[in-house]
């Protein structure tokens, strides 16, 4: 069930929902507006031949951080990693999903790129996947609102939730941007 406003709120007052910094202005009809941060990681396309998910590739990304009262540029067909502004912290009958915002949608730019799904128990910044479709640079503001969280309720508290011993939670208390963390399970093969 996507929780409306009021549900919202009564999650937060009870601690099974936070965002750290909060402003109760940011909440809309059914989600909660998220802030983009100052921190972005910008890809080193010059230092390798392709990317490579099987491996864990240190210098694939490098962080760039922008000035006060500057704006990162990016540019027509640029993805770059950045990330919330809020750290965001789901209970264990929560899960979420980062979606755009309509109004920068229909500038050309893309919040996340695929993955918008955020475990019950996850706890951290939220990283962005932005990319710019349009066929002009897009300044991205530190602070502007750039997408919105969506909150579900589970059918039953997750057994297991993410930073649980039981997964690899890479991405549990995440600070700023996270680059791909190679998985050491990364293919699957049926068991017998
Ligand atoms: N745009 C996004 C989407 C997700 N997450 C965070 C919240 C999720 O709970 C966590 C893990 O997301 P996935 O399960 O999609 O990622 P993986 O399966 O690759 O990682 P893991 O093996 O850690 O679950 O990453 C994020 O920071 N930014």
């Amino acid at each position: 069930m996507l929780l409306s406003d009021r549900d919202l709120v009564s999650e937060i007052k009870a601690g099974k929902l936070a965002l750290e910094p909060f402003e109760p202005a940011l909440i809309q009809p059914s989600s909660i507006d998220v802030r983009l941060d100052r921190h972005f990681r910008v890809f080193n396309n010059h230092l390798y031949t392709h990317i490579d998910p099987s491996v864990q590739q240190d210098d694939l990304t490098s962080e760039v951080e922008v000035p006060e009262g500057e704006p990162f540029v990016l540019h027509p067909g640029e993805f770059v990693l950045a990330s919330t502004l809020e750290v965001i912290s789901l209970g264990d009958q929560l899960a979420g999903r980062l979606e755009g915002k309509s109004s920068l949608g229909r500038l050309g730019l893309l919040t996340h790129s695929t993955a918008g799904f955020i475990d019950p128990g996850f706890s951290g910044h939220v990283t962005l996947e932005l990319s710019n479709v349009a066929n002009l640079p897009i300044t991205l503001w530190p602070g502007m609102k750039i997408g919105q969280l969506c909150i579900f309720r589970l059918s039953s508290p997750s057994e297991h939730p993410y930073g649980a011993e039981v997964y690899g939670s890479r991405y549990q208390g995440q600070r700023g941007p996270t680059p791909s963390r190679s998985w050491r399970n990364w293919r699957v093969w049926p068991t017998q």
